[in-house]
């Protein structure tokens, strides 16, 4: 493909404009260059009447700074329309190459999420990219708790190419639900739901984006617009005959007090989950629970190495085959509550079980770093208490954000098909996807590739080193 050149006046400076398969060059009058990746760009247009070329497209001020709108509006010389129309339609072309421009998206805001700016970062960062982008949007925010449920259970999906949400992680639960209580669940399933990170610990932006770009909104705005359905497991949670649909965690012990210990302090950004840890610390009581589970891979080099022939292998398959039978139903889970054959019981006390899926439960802390989105299975993190104090604890968290706890030893991490805990004790916090559940008995069990997020990248995008392996080179 040859490249394509033009030129067009950008607030009184002759700006050239060079497309290439992969990327936009723009240099301004005697200015630098600027190489903005294809993937970055969101509109093009040349305007007839006006001769106007309008290009729109984000990047980022600062090398680390966050990603922000930029749109460059050109005046085009006579002679040269034809050039700049031919740019504007090719730009577009291959701008949106495999994926479809002007989305039609269903937009659910949280105004008291996070800290309660919902409202204001979607207004002045996240509209106007997704409008510009020529999307067009139906915006709800909600009004209480249980509302996003509402919605989606009752969403018109031939209506909507995907469902973004303005919050943290509960409100994409809520979704979740919402869309297996659906009178077409599957199909609602299919529905590509894209988080705007606007809450506290907003793991699944986490997740999709990566930790630089994980609590940027305008980095999720893009992937709302370009990024492409990616299909995922989910988990089917059940407690006192009720099936909930978790795509996140669940967490009991020092994890849920963490979380769930730390919903008053909501004002206080992540940073809510650092103090919970260091309260926790005080008590470090074990959490009193008996835990069995259905393991499928529990040799941590050999789930490390599967995590890298993965990547290598380029991420997952995208999305599943769409569904034809509107009605089908959700897939009853397939192990019977009673069921014992086959599983292991834990036998040591617990300081914190976390179990799920996405590396990332939050910034400061890679909990599953060998999570993949479909491999049918979920990953349990189950920490003893035994031969572990405060001290290991307060330690090992340095290396959290990187994942480095799964190195250690006396860290048990396995991932199975299915789990189940019963509780010893009355009382204690039960968090799934960052939400309170009774204290109660529960079973969880893997849906494979039920539900579908956006990603611009295939698999989740959180690197993981073989830091043993590095200390042992280092020694
Ligand atoms: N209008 C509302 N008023 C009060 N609560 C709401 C409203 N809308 C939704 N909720 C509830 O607020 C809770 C928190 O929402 P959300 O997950 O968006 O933020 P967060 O907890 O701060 O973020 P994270 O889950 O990423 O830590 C959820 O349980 C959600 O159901």
């Amino acid at each position: 493909m040859a490249d394509i050149d033009t030129e067009a006046k950008v607030l009184g400076k002759i700006t050239r404009y060079c497309l290439t398969s992969t990327a936009l060059i723009v240099t301004i009058g005697n200015k630098k260059s600027q190489t903005v990746s294809l993937h970055n760009v969101i509109a093009a247009s040349f305007h007839s009447d006006s001769r106007l070329l309008k290009i729109a497209y984000v990047n980022r001020k600062k090398e680390k700074g966050p990603l922000e709108l930029v749109h460059l509006d050109g005046q085009v010389e006579e002679g040269k329309a034809d050039a700049a129309r031919n740019l504007a339609n090719t730009t577009m072309e291959w701008a949106y190459r495999d994926i479809k421009p002007n989305r039609r998206l269903k937009v659910l805001i949280n105004p008291h999420g996070g800290v309660g700016k919902a409202v204001a970062v979607f207004n002045k960062l996240v509209e106007p990219v997704l409008r510009t982008a020529g999307c067009s949007l139906d915006v709800v925010h909600t009004k209480k708790k249980g509302d996003a449920y509402e919605i989606a259970k009752i969403l018109p999906l031939t209506e909507f190419d995907a469902l973004l949400t303005v919050s943290g992680d509960g409100l994409i639960h809520e979704v979740l639900n919402g869309f297996a209580n659906h009178s077409c669940p599957r199909k609602a399933l299919q529905t590509p739901v894209a988080p705007i990170p606007t809450g506290s610990g907003n793991g699944l932006s986490l997740n999709l984006l990566g930790i630089e770009d994980g609590f940027d909104v305008v980095a999720a705005s893009l992937n709302a617009i370009k990024g492409s359905p990616m299909a995922v497991d989910v988990f089917s949670f059940t407690q006192n005959g009720k099936r909930t649909i978790s795509f996140m965690s669940q967490a009991l012990g020092l994890m849920a007090d963490v979380d769930l210990g730390t919903e008053d302090l909501r004002w206080m950004g992540d940073s809510r989950f650092l103090y919970g840890l260091f309260r926790g610390l005080i008590k470090f009581k074990p959490c009193d629970v008996k835990l069995s589970y259905k393991v499928v891979e529990q040799d941590k080099r050999k789930m490390f190495e599967n995590l890298n022939s993965r990547r290598s292998a380029g991420g997952s398959e995208s999305i599943s085959p769409q569904i034809q039978d509107e009605n089908l139903a959700l897939p009853e889970p397939k192990i019977n509550l009673e069921e014992t054959e086959g599983w292991i019981t834990f036998s040591e006390p617990l300081l914190y079980l976390y179990a799920g899926k996405g590396p990332y439960v939050g910034r400061d802390f890679m909990a599953f770093p060998v999570s993949l989105p479909d491999d049918g299975l979920i990953d349990i993190v189950a920490q003893s208490v035994k031969n572990f104090s405060r001290t290991d604890v307060v330690a090992s968290f340095g290396g959290a954000p990187k994942g480095e706890l799964y190195w250690n030893d006396n860290l048990h991490y396995l991932k199975a098909k299915a789990y189940r805990i019963k509780p010893l004790a009355k009382k204690g916090y039960l968090s799934v996807d960052g939400e309170s559940y009774p204290f109660e008995e529960f079973q969880v069990e893997v849906l494979p590739r039920l539900a579908t997020l956006l990603s611009s990248h295939g698999f989740y995008n959180a690197p993981f080193d073989d830091m043993k392996a590095n200390k042992n080179k280092g020694s």
